[in-house]
């Protein structure tokens, strides 16, 4: 991926941040006018007249003001970050669901599915915290010091105001100074803590295919390395924060506090402000530190949800470049499919399919044959809009124009851990029972299910594990009817499963045949000859080793 600068990341919370910054400045402002009243007060006793009613006055509406403040800035930050939360995870399952549970690594290197599974639980909170909670706390303590400087110049005394506003001037600047400074290191803290996350998470989804690989060793140290990385990454990150704390300290809480006394003592001695006044001057030089003392919350929440969303608009980007890509645009009606010198690999790979031209009529099906990496899967994911081609046109059109739906079962039946009709209807959320026991009856699996304890409720453990692999790859079917596409893509549906479950699916492709267009990659004599037509796939490049 480019570095280019991501685009924004659009979350309604604009009221949520605007009510929380106004209730900043509510109570910076009320803040001020309590130390004034008790300023006013102190004035009074000293100077052995009457208190009057201006003191009490400022001190009641001062705290009214503050406490209102305060209290409405907690609620209108915790309703923000409730609803950027919640508005960040909805985009980032929309884009898991897009790429499906076994999304191609991406061409940097990141697992995709992991990834995103990190970036929406992780990455959400870290995001929401920020641009729900955080930021409207951090603009309104940014501009704290201006309203503080507007109530010494109206209430008090302008050249104090002046000399105030001049020194709080060059607190935004240092500020700046230092979140470019560490910027890099907390990016590079983010990537790698949702590299690790991404590792393990994969790590756990394919141990048994690494056992059987022989590979969980080799994985393991890979991860060891990746930890000691991040624990690296952690200290550089915890050093810098340390370092802006202690700057912050010493510098900025020293400069603004010692010329809000400086200014209130001058100020007196020359007679401009009697005494209480100059007094109160010194807890309100104390708010104008208000943008110091969040520069902390920088590292913990800003920096971290920055870095958080870029990842979020990139991620979510590169959902946007899959889904549209392999543009399978409307053809011109008079075929389904049309592929025409298409070149695909995947990743930075050799071409496996190498000008490929292929047209399959509506409600015609097709078995796509040829020897074992031949492409034939290959095909099918550029079909399914899955892989981008690198040259070639890939047009899909629905009978009568427009754009085609396709959905594709892939080899190897992916079944989510839940029941029976929890696994179909992620094809159609609405789906009701009457639909989905005619899809299972389409399928040839309505009797086993109807013969399953709780039937459409009935359990599939994990992975589908406890259907026969001849039924999870029914249930596959199933589903994808449920979807009710124009281009049904099927790859391999008889490969893995037994004899009886064979003659199921092949019967199921029987009637099926003609009610939609149909591309089915197969090894199987049977299944060829349920098939209108056979093409042989044999776009694969022999590869220099
Ligand atoms: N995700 C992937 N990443 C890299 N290479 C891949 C990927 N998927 C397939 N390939 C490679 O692309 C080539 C074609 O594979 P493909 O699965 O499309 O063939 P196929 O004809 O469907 O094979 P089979 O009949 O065994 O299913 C093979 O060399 C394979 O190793």
């Amino acid at each position: 991926m480019s570095g280019a600068a991501p685009a924004r990341l659009e979350l309604p919370v604009r009221g949520h941040v605007m009510a929380a910054v106004a209730c900043g400045w509510l109570s910076a402002a009320g803040l001020c006018l309590t130390y004034l009243g008790i300023g006013g007060l102190v004035d009074a006793v000293t100077g052995g007249g009457a208190i009057g009613w201006r003191p009490p006055a400022l001190m009641a509406a001062g705290i009214v003001l503050a406490v209102a403040g305060v209290l409405g800035q907690g609620r209108a930050g915790g309703a923000g970050e409730a609803v950027a939360e919640t508005a960040v995870r909805a985009r980032i399952h929309a884009a898991i669901l897009a790429r499906g549970p076994l999304g191609e690594p991406r061409p940097d290197g990141e697992p995709v599915t992991g990834s995103l599974a990190s970036l929406a639980t992780d990455g959400a909170a870290k995001v929401a915290a920020w641009r729900g909670g955080f930021l409207g706390e951090l603009v309104a303590a940014v501009t704290t010091p201006l309203v503080v400087v507007a109530v010494v110049a109206v209430v008090v005394d302008p050249a104090a105001a002046a000399v105030l506003l001049a020194v709080v001037a060059a607190v935004p600047v240092v500020i700046g100074g230092f979140q470019r400074m560490f910027r890099a290191s907390t990016s590079a803290y983010q990537a790698q803590s949702r590299r690790l996350a991404a590792q393990f998470l994969e790590s756990i989804q394919g141990l048994r295919l690494l056992t059987l690989l022989g590979a969980a060793e080799r994985r393991s140290r890979l991860l060891a390395e990746e930890s000691e990385r991040h624990r690296r990454a952690t200290m550089r990150l915890l050093a810098g924060n340390q370092l802006v704390l202690l700057v912050t300290d010493v510098a900025f809480y020293g400069a603004l506090i010692g010329a809000g006394t400086a200014v209130a003592l001058v100020r007196h001695a020359e007679g401009a402000i009697p005494l209480g006044t100059a007094l109160a001057l010194v807890p309100i030089s104390l708010l104008l530190t208000e943008p110091i003392s969040v520069a902390g919350g920088f590292f913990y929440i800003a920096m971290a949800g920055r870095a958080a969303q870029r990842q979020v608009v990139r991620a979510l980007a590169g959902a946007g470049e899959r889904r549209a890509v392999p543009p399978p645009g409307a053809g011109d009606g008079e075929a389904a499919v049309e592929l025409a010198g298409v070149v695909a690999g995947h990743g930075d790979g050799p071409a496996v399919l190498d000008g490929i031209d292929l047209r399959v009529g509506h409600g015609e099906m097709v078995a796509l044959a040829g020897p074992s990496g031949a492409g034939k899967s290959t095909l099918l994911s550029v079909l399914a809009g899955e892989l981008a081609p690198r040259a070639g046109t890939v047009r899909l059109s629905a009978r009568g124009g427009g754009p085609a739906r396709t959905v594709l079962v892939p080899q190897r039946a992916w079944l989510f851990t839940g029941t029976v009709a929890g696994n179909l209807r992620l094809a159609d959320p609405d789906a009701d029972e009457e639909r989905m026991w005619s899809v299972l009856r389409e399928a040839h699996l309505a009797e086993e299910v109807e013969a399953m304890p709780g039937g459409l409720d009935a359990r599939v453990g994990e992975e589908g594990l406890t259907l026969s692999g001849g039924q999870a790859q029914r249930l596959a079917l199933a589903r994808a009817l449920l979807v009710d596409a124009d281009v049904l893509l099927l790859d391999e549906p008889t490969g893995h499963i037994d004899a009886r479950s064979e003659r199921l699916v092949i019967d199921t492709l029987r009637r099926l045949r003609g009610t939609r267009t149909i591309v089915v990659a197969t090894h199987s004599e049977a299944v060829m000859e349920v098939a209108d037509r056979v093409v042989e796939v044999a776009g694969v490049r022999e590869v220099a080793r």
